[in-house]
């Protein structure tokens, strides 16, 4: 087929080169040849949200690069854990800590942002009773949503649909509520949301594993689910707390992200593990999920966040990480589902 280089020699130097999320090399089966131009042209289908420089390092290639590389997307709608609903909210991942303030929503707000950025139809459903954050994550803390006939029309920020309790009750209305009204007040909002056609919908969990979170994952179309830590002891466990939880209730671990793993200096770029050193590490190892990113303490991600302006460009190594962390998710989900 691909006469040029000889078959053999073609796929070996492929598999060679891993890209972001693809650790395997690419199924050959995503890849079509036109060897009517020239230079021959391969069209790359990926079934889940790549970046546009997803093909580069291939590109840079000294033989794969004598090919002209045309990427597409054709995101996949996976099963999920309610096979008898239909797949109206895409792909759900829920996004969980078993402890609180380790940034699982400044996770989950740039993830969706990043994913957008991919070209991928992106929801976040702020499910986080305790504190939901969304509103001024995405900058859209004033925004009200409408009402359109007796579903609620969401806010759109920065390329993604938002969702937040924030928008529906006031923070400490929510806080007080107890195991099943909570969890109900979470799948009306999910129902009652008017979602456009999506092919991810992140949800952001209130942090830890009681029964809200297991009700949660038991009675929502789930695909998966992210479990975000910091490196320090205590946070670890509850980690391993949350990934046993959703394992009991069938629901897949995507992989896990360590957040805050390490503050780095402006001034002299020196590294101060402040909460511990590779423990999310670690747990993933022990667990055995991938680790789709460790990401620095770092002010300007508060900043962003804080401020609600979307997605960090600077610096860029941490746009970077971000960018790379999405596609990782993105992947997991998607090979978990070709084992199922
Ligand atoms: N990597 C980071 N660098 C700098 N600041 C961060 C980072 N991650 C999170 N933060 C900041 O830490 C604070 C807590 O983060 P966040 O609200 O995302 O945590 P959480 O786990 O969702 O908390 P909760 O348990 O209350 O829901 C926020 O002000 C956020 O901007």
């Amino acid at each position: 087929m691909f006469g040029l280089f000889g078959g053999k020699k073609w796929q070996k130097r492929l598999a060679e080169i891993p890209l972001v999320g693809c650790q395997q090399g690419l199924p050959e089966q995503w890849l079509v040849l036109d060897d009517s131009v020239e230079p021959q042209r391969i069209t790359v289908t990926a079934p889940f949200a790549v970046p546009d420089d997803w093909l580069a390092p291939l590109q840079a290639d000294e033989v794969l690069g004598q090919f002209d590389w045309q990427l597409q997307r054709n995101i996949a709608l996976l099963p999920n854990s309610q096979p008898e609903l239909p797949l109206v909210y895409g792909n759900v991942v829920l996004i969980a800590s078993g402890k609180g303030g380790v940034g699982k929503s400044s996770v989950t707000a740039q993830l969706a942002m990043a994913l957008a950025q991919m070209g991928a139809r992106v929801g976040v459903l702020d499910a986080d009773i305790y504190g939901p954050s969304m509103p001024v994550m995405f900058g859209a803390v004033d925004d009200k949503p409408a009402t359109d006939g007796n579903k609620i029309a969401p806010v759109q920020r920065h390329g993604v649909t938002v969702s937040s309790l924030g928008y529906l009750t006031a923070d400490k209305d929510a806080a007080i509520w107890r195991g099943p009204m909570a969890s109900a007040a979470l799948q009306q909002l999910l129902r009652d949301t008017k979602w456009p056609k999506l092919d991810y919908l992140l949800v952001d969990m209130p942090p830890g594993t009681g029964d809200i979170q297991l009700t949660f994952a038991q009675k929502l179309p789930v695909t998966g689910a992210v479990i975000v830590t910091t490196p320090q002891t205590v946070a670890l466990a509850d980690a391993e707390r949350g990934i046993t939880m959703f394992r009991k209730v069938g629901v897949p671990i995507v992989g896990l992200v360590e957040n805050m793993s390490f503050y780095q200096c402006s001034a002299c770029g020196q590294r101060d593990f402040i909460f511990g050193e590779q423990g999310g590490v670690a747990v993933a190892q022990a667990e055995q999920v991938p680790l789709l990113g460790q990401w620095p303490l770092l002010t300007p991600l508060r900043q962003q966040l804080d401020e609600g302006l979307g997605p960090i460009q600077e610096p860029e190594n941490l746009a970077t990480l971000i960018k790379n962390t999405a596609t990782r998710m993105a992947a997991e989900l998607y090979f978990s589902k070709q084992h199922d």
